[in-house]
């Protein structure tokens, strides 16, 4: 039978799915999770059996490797023809899925010191798919695209002009998660579809998004994917005063800078003790107490100004591995909010509902599916 394979190389994260190539569900699907941590997990679904499996220590080659071993195994009759990889960084050029030629694979290194957590992972992914599947056509499906289109007023900063045309823009990400949602939306709700949205795309990474009919008008998420929300590891937004305090007075110099930023900060930082959400709810020391604090007001400050851009709000969605599971989280994000026309159903919260409220503004939980949409987009492309 002819498959394909998806893979999505997030930050904590490497997560597959094979689909059939013509059409129909996934075959089989699965991750490997808490990558960079000593307790790596690998998941395997394949018809109705399901494994877990520790894997210890695992960095993201690794769990690749791991992956493509699982593979084999379980799908010894299957032929991938065709491989869709999450990138993260499109840049200013691309905001559709493309194959992976030698040309563009080269455009796309250049946005690696963008997005140093995810884009070369993204790319040796690739690099590892094209030596086991040589035969597969190669798709890059980008994060950057669904917001390729946004409002000018959300793509600059206030710099000199030249820097603008240089590429130094708001990118935005999560895309294909953001564009997973908005399909669903079409699908469930005529209403929110058309309306004033905003998803909170809650992982080890983090971003919010304002869509407004279907589009995105902002994002929390700039440059690269450091910016807004704190996250498992990422500090999110920073008064750019703090690196000239940190380059002048600590004598820091852009790899330190670079590290403390991405790998040092965020959750992580603030509780000195983990990036995983789990991990930080079940610990309950006063430092991770103050990290998850942070964490959520961030949130409903950044809910705040996504309804301001939005002239209001008819729709908030929650997704990501936080977003999905964690009740507390949600609840923390959505106290107070009632101005907002929020009023949380505390029952159908820790029920994990699709939907979590009863006052004017529908609040939802909405399992996103970046692997779809590649496989969407791939199915497109044979
Ligand atoms: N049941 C849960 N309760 C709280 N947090 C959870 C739960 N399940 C997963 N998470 C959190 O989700 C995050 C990982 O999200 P995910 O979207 O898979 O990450 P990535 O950014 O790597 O794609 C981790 O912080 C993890 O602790
Ligand atoms: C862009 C980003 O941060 O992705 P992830 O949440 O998958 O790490
Ligand atoms: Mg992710």
């Amino acid at each position: 039978m002819s498959v394909l394979l998806t893979l999505n190389a997030g930050s904590s994260s490497i997560k597959f799915s094979v689909y059939p190539a013509g059409d129909g569900a996934a075959l089989a699907h699965g991750q490997i999770e808490r990558i960079g941590s000593d307790e790596g997990r690998i998941e395997f679904n394949h018809g109705n059996q399901q494994t877990r499996t520790d894997v210890g220590p695992v960095d993201h080659a690794g769990a690749l490797n791991r992956i493509l071993d699982e593979i084999g195994t379980h799908l010894k009759r299957s032929k991938i023809i065709a491989v869709g990889h999450r990138i993260v960084h499109g840049g200013p050029d691309f905001d559709a899925p493309q194959q992976l030629t030698p040309e563009v694979m080269t455009r796309l290194a250049e946005f690696e010191p963008l997005a140093p957590l995810h884009q070369p992972h993204n790319l040796a992914g690739v690099r590892a798919a094209m030596s086991a599947f040589p035969d597969a056509l190669q798709i890059g499906c980008f994060d950057t695209a669904f917001h390729r289109h946004h409002p000018w007023v959300n793509d600059t900063f206030a710099l000199p002009r030249k820097y603008y045309d240089q590429g130094v823009r708001r990118y935005g990400f999560h895309g294909l998660s953001y564009d997973f949602v908005t399909g669903r939306l079409a699908e469930i709700d005529h209403h929110a579809a058309h309306g004033r949205t905003v998803v909170a795309h809650l992982g080890n990474g983090a971003s919010m998004c304002a869509i407004l009919d279907g589009k995105s008008i902002g994002s929390t998420m700039g440059f690269s994917a450091l910016d807004g929300l704190p996250m498992g590891t990422r500090s999110g937004q920073l008064d750019p005063g703090v690196l000239l305090y940190l380059m002048d007075h600590e004598g820091m110099d852009s790899t330190q800078i670079t590290n403390l930023l991405y790998k040092e900060s965020g959750l992580l930082g603030l509780s000195g003790l983990s990036n995983d959400m789990r991990t930080l709810q079940e610990a309950g020391t006063p430092e991770s107490e103050q990290a998850i604090a942070y964490y959520t007001f961030r949130i409903r400050r950044e809910l705040g100004a996504m309804a301001a851009i939005l002239g209001g709000l008819d729709t908030l969605v929650f997704c990501g591995g936080i977003g999905e599971h964690s009740t507390r989280i949600r609840a923390e994000v959505c106290k107070g909010m009632e101005w907002l026309g929020i009023q949380l159903d505390p029952a159908a919260n820790a029920m994990h509902l699709s939907v979590i409220s009863t006052g004017r503004a529908t609040v939802r939980v909405i399992p996103t599916d970046e692997e779809i949409v590649i496989a969407r987009a791939v199915r497109a492309a044979l």
